[in-house]
């Protein structure tokens, strides 16, 4: 008993600092929980622990704050960095981790509080701390169905509550932030079909033990659960998938590549959609696959071995600057932008803090840029995929309507290549915004157009 407490107790140090970096110094989450799960020699179910404590206070922080602000006298924003994050950790057991005790979180906390030589606040810790366990049901909310009530409950930032409402009105906006705080059980893989029937790939799967679960609409790919070290399985180390969400595949499904087929893929780290593409192409063609740093494209590199694909030859290369090598080059071009990533907030919790309103502007702008550019590189009659993974429409719907007028693009339907479940949209017209409630995925936008000249 005692050694099961040192050990969280020893996690909870590991999380503070985790906390601490993403929270007070911009760190990114997932790299951080990577590096930390590397450097600390944790058992299992200590690894699981970390990671739901560190992800669940980052993704609950604001409402954290919020109810923090409502029993302490000193506000979270004027505490001490390591203070105010003992108390969001310890608040986030308390309101989200029903197997640990209240108690334990409390104490923890005030250990914690010691551990850093700030013994003075530890009756700061503990009072702020007994109040809110005492008073846990009786927190004052905000009136249901306001925006203020939106940016407490889900922790979103005002200025993304507003944005979304202004696109999808209040009740949509609530499904989506909703959605985005909805625990993801299951990890969706695209299966490398091109080299292994789907059959052989579920029973190397099963033969490790791993729970293998119908996807939402990708017939090329699988839900998995139920495993330790995703690249301790075997089919992992065969190649035999590439962790995908089923959204960001539509690219693949709708894109047309045929056998032999050249597709530019030109922001293309780590690699998903260039992965799939020579998946589809099945050993003919090829695919020219650029990202902007050799720290990008060798993620790109690393996969393309793993799943054994001879057909791609990678390029560090700036999508702003025109290579005359390509032009006319590509059969199919994939544009899969850079954007600000408001679709993909239920993986990446902390992307919701990192994403300021000012970057949208900017997104849509470079979006436009590497457009113009990538437009020379497609054959006349090719095609190119522009895809994002946000939801905001400036960056989408309304750079849509940008190339229209500016580029020599014309949409073309999608509409018979999308999956049924999402077919009643905007398919016809040549796009698509895939809300993350509509199938359970994350948000992604996707539009095919057809170069007329
Ligand atoms: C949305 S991600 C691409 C994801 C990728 N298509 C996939 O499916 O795995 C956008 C990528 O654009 C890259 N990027 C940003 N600016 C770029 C530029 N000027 N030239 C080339 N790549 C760039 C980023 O490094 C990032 O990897």
């Amino acid at each position: 008993m005692t050694q099961k407490k040192e050990a969280f107790y020893s996690v909870r140090k590991i999380a503070l600092d985790l906390l601490i970096e993403i929270m007070e110094k911009e760190a990114f989450c997932d790299k951080c929980l990577h590096q930390a799960l590397d450097t600390y020699d944790l058992e299992q179910r200590d690894k699981g622990f970390l990671m739901r404590l560190v992800e669940g206070t980052v993704e609950r922080c604001i409402e954290l704050d919020y109810v923090i602000d409502q029993f302490s006298k000193v506000k979270v924003k004027k505490m001490k960095p390591v203070i105010r994050n003992i108390l969001r950790m310890a608040c986030y057991q308390i309101f989200y981790m029903d197997q640990i005790p209240d108690s334990a979180a409390c104490n923890e906390a005030v250990k914690l509080t010691i551990k850093r030589k700030m013994h003075n606040l530890k009756g700061f810790i503990n009072g702020v701390l007994r109040t809110i366990i005492r008073q846990k049901d009786r927190i004052v909310y905000p009136k249901e169905g306001t925006k203020e009530y939106l940016h407490i409950r889900y922790s979103m930032p005002e200025w993304i509550v507003v944005l979304f409402i202004e696109q999808y009105g209040i009740n949509e906006t609530e499904q989506i932030l909703q959605s985005f705080l909805t625990e993801k059980k299951a990890l969706a893989v695209r299966l490398t079909t091109s080299r292994y029937s789907k059959e052989e790939i579920i029973q190397t799967l099963l033969q490790d033990h791993v729970t293998v679960k119908e996807a939402s609409f990708a017939k090329e790919a699988v839900l998995l659960q139920d495993y330790k070290d995703m690249t301790k399985l075997a089919a992992f180390q065969k190649g035999m998938f590439q962790v995908q969400d089923e959204s960001s595949m539509l690219v693949g499904m709708i894109s047309g590549i045929k056998k032999s087929d050249t597709v530019i893929d030109i922001c293309a780290a780590p690699g998903g959609k260039t992965l799939h593409a020579a998946d589809l192409l099945a050993g003919s063609g090829q695919v020219l696959s650029a990202d902007l740093t050799k720290e990008k494209t060798d993620l790109i590199q690393q996969n393309c071995q793993r799943l054994g694909y001879q057909n791609v030859s990678v390029f560090q290369n700036d999508a702003l600057v025109y290579k005359e090598e390509w032009k006319e080059k590509a059969d199919v071009l994939i544009a899969d932008l850079p954007c600000s990533g408001l679709g993909v907030i239920g993986k990446k919790c902390d992307i919701k803090y990192k994403t300021k309103p000012e970057d949208i502007k900017v997104l849509a702008s470079l979006q436009k840029e590497i457009l113009k550019n990538a437009v020379s590189y497609v054959k006349p009659g090719g095609r190119l995929l522009f895809s994002t993974c946000t939801i905001a429409q400036e960056e989408n719907e309304k750079n849509v309507a940008w190339i229209q007028e500016n580029l020599p693009l014309r949409l073309v339907s999608i509409e018979e290549d999308l999956p049924e479940k999402l077919q009643q949209k905007t398919g016809e017209k040549g796009y698509l915004q895939v809300l993350p409630t509509m199938a359970q995925t994350d948000g992604f936008f996707i539009s095919c157009f057809e170069k007329t000249i």
